[in-house]
């Protein structure tokens, strides 16, 4: 689905060349760690098919897995199904792996997410979210929003409070829409309004996902999440990060390793700063571990700000 046209069009595309896919995933039609692990490891069959010379197909691959450079989930499903070339049926397979695993770990992440949440906050909780979790960013459920829709099933959420997330707005337009269709009482806010939000007691924990996890639990995520990581901090509320261990990554040791995409000024400036401005436009930020209460993977709860 391209993502870029939601909520106002269903538009589902049809991407058959690694170019193609590549343009989609720069765009942000396609987006979302989770997913973007998926579509790098289908980008790999569309490369097996595409190309019989061993080169070119060598630089096809390299085009989908550099296409952006902060989730780590996109390189890692790239060369796991890379490993099986130059087999197209079995790197397809492998793909499709990647695509079940995906699923089975939303899944996992919604039960034990939601256990802890219910655990750190009782009965009739509300949440604020950051950028889009759910199975427009995955496959189906989600991260984050695997946690919120389970917590829904159970009846044991008040309400969750979706921020804008600036500047492409993934959490006005995909979060929204999402949770409407599900059913789950919401609100927007602006993202500057967050930590003022958690400081007024309207938020019981912040929930997010993750495009890297570092091995020191250094959380690489859509710019904005540091601020309400601190908000939540101030307020003495749980910052909770979901995420598959596909995004956890162990070889990068901390989250200033990390390559934060800057996505040029044209989306920042738009139509509202006066021509020629030019900005500055991290796609992400870095969330220390000492200000994350928990890490939750469909393995495991990870608590990195405790010490060791
Ligand atoms: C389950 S997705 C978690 C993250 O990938 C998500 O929060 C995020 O930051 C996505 O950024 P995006 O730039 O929209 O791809």
């Amino acid at each position: 689905m391209d993502q870029t046209l939601l909520p106002k069009e269903t538009v589902f595309l049809r991407l058959t060349t690694v170019e193609q896919l590549v343009e989609a995933i720069q765009r942000l039609a396609v987006r979302g760690a989770p997913a973007l692990g998926v579509a790098g490891a289908l980008g790999v069959a569309l490369a097996a098919r595409q190309h019989a010379d061993d080169e070119a197909r060598a630089q096809a691959v390299h085009l989908v897995e550099t296409a952006r450079p902060t989730a780590v989930n996109l390189a890692r499903g790239a060369r796991r199904a890379a490993a099986l070339l130059p087999s197209f049926d079995a790197v397809l397979e492998e793909a499709l792996r990647v695509r079940d695993e995906e699923i089975a770990s939303s899944a996992e992440m919604g039960r034990r997410g939601a256990d802890l949440v219910q655990e750190l906050c009782g009965p009739g909780v509300r949440l604020l979210t950051h950028c889009n979790t759910g199975g427009l960013a995955t496959v189906v459920e989600g991260t984050a929003l695997a946690v919120v829709f389970e917590l829904h099933r159970r009846g044991a959420l008040a309400g969750v409070i979706a921020s804008e997330t600036r500047p492409l707005l993934q959490g006005a337009r995909l979060t929204t829409w999402e949770l409407g269709r599900a059913g789950v009482p919401h609100r927007l806010a602006v993202d500057s309004a967050g930590p003022f939000l958690m400081a007024r007691g309207e938020v019981d924990a912040v929930i997010l996902g993750a495009d890297r996890i570092c091995a020191n639990g250094d959380v690489v995520n859509k710019v904005g999440s540091y601020a309400h990581a601190l908000g939540a901090a101030a307020a003495g509320i749980p910052f909770i990060c979901v995420a598959p261990e596909s995004t956890v990554d162990p070889d990068t040791p901390s989250g200033d390793k990390v390559e934060i995409e800057d996505r040029g000024s044209a989306e920042v400036v738009g139509t509202t700063a006066p021509e020629g401005t030019s900005a500055v436009n991290p796609a992400f930020d870095v969330t220390p571990a000492s200000l994350v209460t928990a890490i939750v993977t469909e393995q495991r709860v990870w608590r990195p700000a405790r010490p060791r």
